[in-house]
């Protein structure tokens, strides 16, 4: 991999040395308005900051999209940006996501350090490489993989972050461990998320982190194992594009949602067991809530289905999984079976 994962004790010092090693002319940050509020007060006093440009976003997902990419192209241009000019994102997988793509693509690509704020973006998106925007009610579908020269992963920024988008994270973590190790996921399982011991979570971070990047290692583009990252967003994915439209979910629920008609399918059709099954279901249940969803929007959710970037012939793709760490990629269920597990998901 390309990318340097720094697990951060002291921030101004390694990012003074990350942007040693990033050739830069001019420093831009990205912030979204909440994270220019909560966050960039921190990177404020550091002396490298003195002359940086600050590029500010709206926040949350509804605006990870064009006009938010144009403004930040927008933003890169009139302060002056050339090829050699190095950006910061500073904030969730929202920005980091927009952010990678807006310096991957801007003069045909400037070098960019992830700082994620989000527990969600710390675990998960700030690494790896995939970049993007959501176009035409789907999720990412512009964008590509380029890796920040640098991610510095700093668990202080959680100290700010609303208990929603703490569960939000932990669902990337839930699903880490459900491709890990029986020991990640019991304790995953056995959390009280309603009451987050930090330090614990700040350990379980690094960790989760770990299997991401393992597996980015192996596979960088998604030709194989990486597809194990995608657990839970086959429907996950249709769960947030389907609420887009209606009330907006948090990526997060939307995969802990996922993972319960994807462990169904695992269930039924790769042997995973019964009681694991039971076990993260009743977990998610008892920290996520649901999803409203009715008979009358399978046909919907499927139509969405056929969108995920993992198929391939119009064959919807899932992954699925054995037992805890047992991937089975490229998996197929028919219609009817998704329809089944929908209702599990709705009745289970
Ligand atoms: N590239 C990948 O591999 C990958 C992986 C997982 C998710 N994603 C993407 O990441 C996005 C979700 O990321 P997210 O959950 O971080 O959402 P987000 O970036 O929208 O952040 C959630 C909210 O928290 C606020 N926030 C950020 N840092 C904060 C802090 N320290 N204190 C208080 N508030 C803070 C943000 O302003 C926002 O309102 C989705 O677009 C998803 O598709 C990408
Ligand atoms: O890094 C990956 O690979 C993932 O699939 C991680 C996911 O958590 C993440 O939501 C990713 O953005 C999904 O990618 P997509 O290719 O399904 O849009
Ligand atoms: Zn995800």
């Amino acid at each position: 991999m390309e990318q340097r994962v720094i697990i951060s004790t002291q921030l101004e010092s390694e990012l003074v040395s990350a942007l040693s090693e990033c050739e830069h002319d001019k420093l831009f940050v990205l912030t979204d308005t909440t994270t220019l509020e909560l966050c960039m007060p921190v990177l404020q006093n550091f002396y490298c900051m003195k002359e940086a440009h600050i590029i500010t976003i709206p926040a949350t997902d509804s605006h990870k999209d064009i006009e938010s990419l144009m403004m930040v192209w927008k933003g890169l241009q009139e302060g002056g940006a050339s090829r050699h000019s190095c950006m910061i994102n500073l904030g969730g997988g929202m920005v980091t996501d927009l952010g990678g793509f807006a310096a991957s693509t801007f003069k045909r690509g400037i070098n960019f350090i992830n700082i994620p704020t989000t527990l969600l973006a710390m675990v998960d998106a700030s690494v790896g490489g995939k970049t993007g925007i959501n176009f035409g009610g789907l999720k990412n579908e512009v964008g590509v993989f380029n890796d920040s020269k640098f991610v510095i992963l700093d668990t202080e920024f959680l100290k700010t972050l609303d208990a929603e988008n703490i569960c939000s994270g932990y669902a990337e973590m839930l699903k880490h461990g459900l491709i890990s190790t029986e020991a990640m996921w019991e304790e995953l399982v056995s959390f009280d998320l309603d009451k987050p011991d930090l330090k614990q979570l700040q350990r379980m971070v690094g960790d989760s982190v770990k299997v991401k990047e393992r597996i980015v290692e192996q596979d960088p583009h998604e030709q194989g194992i990486r597809k194990a990252l995608n657990l839970g967003h086959t429907f996950g994915h249709a769960f947030e594009s389907w609420a887009l439209k209606r009330k907006p979910i948090l990526h997060g629920y939307a995969v802990a949602f996922g993972l319960i008609p994807e462990l169904y399918l695992s269930v039924a059709k790769t042997g995973f067991p019964t009681e694991k099954m039971r076990q993260t279901v009743n977990f998610i249940k008892e920290f996520y809530g649901t999803l409203d969803i009715t008979c009358d929007d399978y046909d919907e959710l499927i139509e969405l289905m056929h969108h995920d970037k993992k198929n391939q012939n119009g064959i919807i793709n899932f992954t699925m999984l054995g037992g805890i760490g047992d991937i089975r990629i490229n998996q197929t269920a028919t219609t009817e079976e998704i329809k089944e597990a929908l209702d599990f998901f709705r009745e289970g």
